[in-house]
């Protein structure tokens, strides 16, 4: 018998701006002024609009939070992430995840965030969402994501991960 097919979870999408200075690689990130993960430095994202794909959402959050103009043929897709929250179901989601190394314009602050370069190597893990440190520094060095974290009871801390997005 076919297994039914659980509910589709709501859509996030997030992207990493990456730029070459004096040979070293920097993404663009900012701390995130409200909302989910408050505090956190993040890149431009955020929740799918009813009837858009993440391409589409990404191209929009990313000037709506940085103030710069990307083209959809220019992002590179890099996985799906699940984010279970068992202690709050509200804050389940799946986060599509884009690299993007061409766009016009400089960025600017937003409500959201104020976005500032750092070197790939000095991504501020530690003032990041838990599972960062788990997958980020190897999207920024060039590969895939595809995986489930669980956070735990403090809603901060990652308690389960596997395979699959
Ligand atoms: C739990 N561990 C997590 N680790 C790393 N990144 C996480 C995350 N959980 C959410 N994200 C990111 O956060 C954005 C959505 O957050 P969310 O609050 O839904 O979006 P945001 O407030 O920006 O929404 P709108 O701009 O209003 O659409 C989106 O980029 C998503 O990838």
């Amino acid at each position: 018998m076919p297994l039914p097919t659980p509910p589709a979870l709501p859509q996030v999408c997030v992207c990493y701006l990456l730029r070459e200075r004096d040979g070293r690689v920097e993404v663009l990130l900012g701390r995130k002024k409200h909302g989910l993960g408050a505090g956190y430095f993040v890149a431009p994202g955020g929740k799918l609009e009813p009837g858009e794909s993440a391409v589409e959402a990404v191209v929009r959050e990313v000037r709506e939070e940085s103030g710069l103009e990307i083209e959809a043929s220019d992002l590179e897709a890099r996985g799906v992430i699940t984010y279970l929250f068992p202690h709050r179901e509200a804050w389940t989601q799946q986060s599509s995840v884009f690299v993007c190394r061409t766009w016009r314009g400089e960025p600017v602050p937003s409500d959201e965030l104020d976005p500032e370069w750092h070197p790939v190597d000095e991504v501020p893990l530690d003032q990041m969402w838990d599972d960062a440190r788990r997958w980020l520094p190897g999207v920024l060095a060039g590969g895939s994501v595809s995986r489930t974290f669980a956070f735990g009871a403090d809603l901060a801390t990652v308690v389960g991960e596997s395979r699959g997005g």
